[in-house]
């Protein structure tokens, strides 16, 4: 249970909130009451919540969920992954971005290279008003998938992302392989399901929304082939085993996760894409 406030001592906290006042701060006028620590902060935190939501919903905006968050800003540069150790190579808060390094052995990489050749199909986009796959100029790889839990190698993988990430396997959707040949490229998009396309109801009702993505690189193209995130002017260099995670806590631009495969200049590019969903995904 949060100790409730007193309505004054609220806005007092909001508005130094909103001065930018450091937490501190804001707690202070709760311990010289006699709060506890803890006390004091859990009712901060809520007071500062109750206002972001109230904010988003005056704007017109949908709510924020709660995401996967691998790793504070100047943490742990190496991350115990279950069965691995993966480095953390660059950490973005906005759009909320990190770059993993290591994420797969070159043996996996290479297995699921050559699971997948030989199931490759072109691969789809979600048709906004049906929400069902439909083959688009905007999307020129060729494309396969694995089931969730189909293989030791898969649910390998798919523990290590669930221990990196804290984030339960049953709510990952199927991993999803692509592969690029030159010129091939994933124009720029959102992965989330945007709530104003009829289409997007019937995917949501499988798990919610999609909250966070991880493109696993599975080789290193030789020339081109990043994956770039336009509003932020950053883009991260397809590397064999990296991986690059970016999560969005609503289906809004404002998350600055527009983000598109650019095309491959030279060789060929192999991914794997693990989305991950709100709740359980069957
Ligand atoms: O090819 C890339 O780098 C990005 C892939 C992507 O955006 C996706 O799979 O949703
Ligand atoms: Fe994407």
């Amino acid at each position: 249970m949060t100790r409730e406030i007193a309505p004054s001592t609220v806005e007092w906290i909001l508005a130094q909130a909103r001065a930018g006042q450091p937490p501190d701060v804001l707690l202070k006028p709760l311990l010289d009451e006699g709060w506890s620590e803890d006390d004091a902060v859990a009712a901060v935190e809520a007071a500062v919540r109750d206002w972001a939501a109230t904010g988003s919903r005056d704007a017109g905006l949908p709510p924020a969920v709660r995401v996967p968050s691998p790793v504070e800003l100047n943490g742990a540069s190496v991350l115990r992954a279950g069965d691995r150790d993966v480095t953390v190579l660059a950490n973005l808060l906005l759009p909320r971005v990190v770059v993993f390094g290591g994420l797969l052995s070159d043996v996996e990489c290479d297995e699921l290279v050559v699971l997948s050749r030989p199931k490759l199909q072109r691969s789809t986009i979600l048709d906004p008003d049906t929400g069902d796959d439909a083959v688009h100029v905007d999307r020129t790889s060729a494309g396969t998938h694995f089931p969730r839990g189909g293989s030791a190698l898969v649910r390998r993988i798919e523990a290590r992302i669930a221990a990196l990430l804290d984030w339960p396997v049953e709510n990952g959707e199927a991993m999803q392989i692509l592969r690029y040949g030159p010129g091939a490229q994933y124009r720029p998009h959102h992965d989330y399901f945007d709530p104003a396309w009829p289409g997007s109801t019937k995917q949501i009702a499988r798990g919610g929304q999609r909250v966070a993505s991880l493109v696993m690189y599975l080789n290193t193209p030789a020339h081109g082939g990043a994956t770039t995130f336009p509003d932020a002017h950053f883009e991260v260099a397809a590397v064999k085993g990296n991986a690059v995670f970016f999560s969005y806590d609503r289906p809004h631009p404002m998350t600055r996760t527009l983000h598109a495969g650019a095309p491959v200049l030279d060789g060929e590019k192999w991914i794997a894409t693990k989305w991950l969903r709100e709740g359980r995904h069957d």
